[in-house]
C-alpha cells in the first residue's frame, strides 16, 4: 500500500445533451481508493463505464461532484497545468493501446517523459527496467508491428508506469487477447501495480480480470453498486 497515492470521488454526475432531455449517464458516483487498491468496474453496455474512466482520467469534465487525485482537484487547473498533471499522475492502458507505429518499443515507453521535455538520459534506464519487468528486454528496438497483441499490451503497461503515476486507468485491457494471453497480461498488470503501490481501475467485461482485482463494483443506473 502507498498511502501517498489517493483517489477520492464524491457524488460525481455527468449528462450529455440530446435533442430532447439530457442523457443522464452518471448520477451519483463515489469512490475512495489508496495506493495498492485495484478496482474492476463492470456493467452493461452503455452504463457509463467509459464515461467514468474518461472523467477519472481528466479527459472529460464532470457536471457535478468532485474528483481529488493525491489530494488535488485536477479540474481546478488550467489546460496546460492539467496536461502536466495528467502526464505525471495518471497512466492509461487501453484496449487498442495507442502505440505509435513508427517508433520503437523503448521510444513508445519514453513518450510520456519526452512529451514533458525530460531529458532522455534521465528516464532511459527506467524505461529499460520496465521493459525488462514486462519481459520485453530483448525487443526494445522493435516496432509495434513486429509484436504480438499481448506484447503490445505489455509495452502499453510499461509506458503507463514510466512516470510513476498514482493511478492507472485500464479500459478493457485484455479485450483483444485470447484467454491465455489475457490471463498472463492480467497477472503482470496486477503484480506491477502491487509492487509499485499504484491504484488500478479497470473497466472490463472479463470475469477473470474482475475476479483478480481486489474489489469489483457495477455501474447500474448511474451509480456504483
Ligand atoms: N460524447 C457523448 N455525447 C452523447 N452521448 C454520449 C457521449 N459519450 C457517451 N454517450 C452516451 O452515454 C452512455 C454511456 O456511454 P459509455 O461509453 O460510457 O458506456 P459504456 O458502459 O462504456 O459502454 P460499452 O460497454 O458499450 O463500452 C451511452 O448511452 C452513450 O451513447
Amino acid at each position: 500500500m502507498n498511502a501517498a497515492h489517493s483517489l477520492k470521488v464524491d457524488h460525481l454526475s455527468k449528462s450529455f445533451p440530446t435533442a430532447t432531455d439530457p442523457l443522464r449517464v452518471l448520477l451519483d458516483v463515489s469512490l475512495d481508493l489508496t495506493g495498492g487498491d485495484s478496482l474492476a468496474i463492470v456493467g452493461p453496455s452503455g452504463s457509463g463505464k467509459s464515461t467514468l474512466l474518461h472523467i477519472l482520467g481528466t479527459l472529460d469534465h464532470p457536471d457535478g461532484g468532485s474528483v481529488m487525485i493525491d489530494g488535488r482537484d485536477p479540474f481546478s487547473l488550467s489546460e496546460n497545468e492539467l496536461a502536466v498533471f495528467r502526464n505525471e499522475h495518471i497512466g492509461f492502458v487501453f484496449q487498442d493501446h495507442h502505440l505509435l507505429p513508427q517508433l520503437t518499443v523503448i521510444e513508445n515507453v519514453l513518450v510520456p517523459a519526452l512529451a514533458q521535455g525530460k531529458p532522455r538520459s534521465e528516464v532511459f534506464g527506467r524505461a529499460e527496467q520496465l521493459l525488462e519487468s514486462v519481459g520485453l528486454a530483448a525487443r526494445i528496438g522493435h516496432v509495434p508491428g513486429e509484436l504480438s497483441g499481448g506484447e503490445r499490451e505489455r509495452v502499453a503497461i510499461a509506458r503507463a508506469l514510466l512516470m510513476q503515476p498514482s493511478l492507472i486507468l485500464a479500459d478493457e485491457p485484455t479485450g483483444n487477447l485470447d484467454r491465455r494471453t489475457a490471463d498472463a497480461v492480467t497477472e503482470l498488470l496486477l503484480s506491477l501495480q502491487s509492487d509499485f503501490g499504484v491504484i488500478l481501475i479497470a473497466v472490463t467485461h472479463s470475469d477473470s480480470l474482475a475476479a483478480a482485482m481486489s474489489s469489483r463494483r457495477e455501474l447500474q443506473d448511474g451509480k456504483l453498486v
